[in-house]
């Protein structure tokens, strides 16, 4: 938005035709088919405004953000999935771009081994919000650090046959879809974690509608999700300032609902269905309260599990349709029971999205009087009510995220095969080109899940479903975790050998390029850089004769 000229000058129409101008701009730029599958509550005006008076730049990560898309865009095409994990450092970036086509950035990972506060711990995005853009920079910068670096070399060929020897470019700039958490805090918190992200190279990001002061890890227990619309709200932010920033970022909606046993609030009557209260008129006083008595009589934390324990099970905890269903089953006036309960479900289902206001309407008219059901009661002590998701639940929430996400994703408890089928038809049921996101975590104990051929088929049966992206998260940790523990241990006890027959022979078998890591860390690229800065000698060169690397010099590929 190129106002700066203007100096001083307090000229109304101009201002108002540069802003129209960029108006124009960004509706251009919103009616490309990237935008076919989303929705925006804003204007392009809204957006200008907010845009400020230095002329819109491309940030890189924006166009990572196309290069993702289209890559995802063929997979969906095809049926198929791009698969990845999540990688810790430069090493594993280069050597996954040789084989997968994205990169993932895993907040696990990071909160146990790169806090920026260097803090470690568990996956509860307690870490400092910069902790997950700081490693994706870190991860970007070396991405473009090996692209150059290869680009040189590759352009250095003096013939076709010196190309070909050199083998097919590694695409290095492989696009990284980065764990934005629960959004560590409300939306502006939102807003500053996206901003930072698209700053600092991310194609694409995730978030979850966990509350992001409780949040765990999806594999954990005790979550607790936002009501629906507090989450749309939330992607709203993303895009939002993905608009300004002028970034084609692909967000990733996640839903921790599958398993969640709480929810923040009941304010969302798309939640009601799934809101657990007590149904026993009997029970007065409150869990909390009853808690918070004994523990003024003294109780100590086995006590009051056990207090909570009693107290649940005396109060009839159920959602408000099973209750409807077990006040059916009591009443002697219905003949047909069945059929009354089935009618009742006809009109209040997981998807129906009915408040419990209208489902306690329809209950009064079909038994004769009002159910008792009471979900403040249940209350835990933190404040919050008790939620009994399952996989419908995350397909209702997963078709509210839709319009405002590129991807969907149910985060499950188990890898399942026909879990991931009604999740996926669930979804395509409303919007059929939604594109679906997979969790193959090492969480799951894989061995239990499935066999062993099950296993190879697995990723290939879901892109078939529409699972586009699919990702091993922790693989990084893993995976580094088995091989300097087998190499820590033959070291101890081979010595040299063990170096140099597990690791440096097996570079070389395998043609892994850091098996010459001075060069594979860019001395050449960067003595280069020193020569051209020196008129085309140097003798501080950090490669030249004396080198090494020289001593590995007949495996001239790598
Ligand atoms: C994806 C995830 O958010 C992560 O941080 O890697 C974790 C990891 C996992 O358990 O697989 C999660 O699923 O919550
Ligand atoms: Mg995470």
């Amino acid at each position: 938005m190129p106002i700066s000229t203007n100096g001083q000058a307090n000229e109304f129409e101009q201002l108002q035709q540069v802003i129209q101008n960029e108006v124009k701009e960004i509706e251009k730029w919103w009616s490309e088919p990237r935008w076919n599958q989303t929705q925006r509550n804003y204007s392009a005006r809204d957006i200008a405004l907010r845009r400020g008076t230095f002329d819109s730049v491309t940030y890189p990560s924006s166009l990572m953000a196309d290069k993702l898309f289209k890559v995802l865009e063929k997979h969906n095409n095809n049926g198929t999935a791009s698969r990845t994990f999540g990688a810790m450092d430069p090493v594993q970036i280069t050597q996954m771009a040789k084989y997968l086509d994205t990169i993932y950035i895993s907040g696990w990972q990071c909160s146990s081994t790169a806090s920026t506060s260097n803090e470690p711990g568990p996956d509860l995005a307690d870490y400092p919000m910069d902790t997950v853009p700081n490693k994706c920079d870190h991860l970007f910068k070396a991405q473009q650090f090996h692209d150059r670096k290869q680009f040189e070399v590759r352009g250095n060929a003096t013939s076709q046959a010196a190309l070909d020897d050199m083998g097919p470019p590694i695409d290095y700039l492989t696009p990284i879809v980065a764990d934005a958490d629960a959004g560590h805090g409300g939306l502006t918190a939102v807003y500053k974690l996206t901003k930072m992200f698209i700053e600092r190279g991310a194609a694409g990001i995730h978030m979850e509608d966990q509350t992001s002061t409780n949040k765990k890890c999806g594999h954990m227990a005790g979550r607790c999700v936002i009501p629906v619309q507090e989450h749309v709200n939330r992607l709203i932010t993303i895009r939002m300032c993905a608009d300004v920033m002028n970034s084609n970022l692909v967000i990733v909606a996640r839903s921790d609902s599958e398993a969640a046993t709480l929810i923040s609030s009941t304010i969302d009557t798309r939640d009601h269905y799934f809101i657990v209260g007590a149904t026993n008129p009997e029970v007065e006083l409150s869990l909390a309260e009853t808690q918070d008595l004994a523990i003024t009589q003294g109780a100590d934390g086995k006590k009051l599990a056990q207090i909570e324990k009693e107290w649940t099970e005396k109060a009839g905890l159920k959602l408000f349709h099973e209750a409807f269903a077990d006040a059916v089953n009591k009443e002697d006036k219905i003949a047909n029971k069945q059929a009354v309960i089935d009618q009742f479900n006809a009109k209040v289902g997981p998807l129906t999205e009915t408040s419990n206001r209208d489902a306690r309407k329809l209950a009064k008219e079909l038994l004769g009087y009002d159910i008792y059901f009471n979900w403040e009661l249940p209350r835990v002590r933190e404040g919050l009510y008790r939620y009994r998701g399952g996989t419908q639940c995350a397909v209702m929430r997963a078709r509210a995220f839709a319009p405002y996400a590129d991807l969907v994703w149910m985060e499950s408890n188990y890898p399942d095969y026909q879990q991931a089928v009604e999740f996926a038809e669930g979804v395509k049921a409303v919007y059929p080109n939604k594109w679906l996101a997979y969790n193959l975590s090492p969480s799951f104990n894989w061995q239990k899940a499935m066999s062993v051929d099950e296993q190879h088929t697995f990723i290939d049966r879901l892109g078939k479903l529409g699972y586009v992206w699919q990702f091993i998260t922790l693989a990084g940790i893993h995976t580094t975790a088995l091989a300097i523990n087998a190499f820590a241990r033959d070291f101890r006890q081979d010595g040299m050998k063990a170096y140099a027959q597990n690791v440096q022979q097996k570079e070389m078998d395998d043609g892994v390029d850091v098996l010459k890591h001075q060069k594979w860390s860019g001395a050449e690229y960067i003595d280069g850089v020193l020569k051209l800065a020196q008129g085309g000698v140097s003798a501080t060169a950090a490669m030249g004769e004396g080198v090494t690397e020289e001593q590995f010099k007949d495996k001239s590929k790598l």
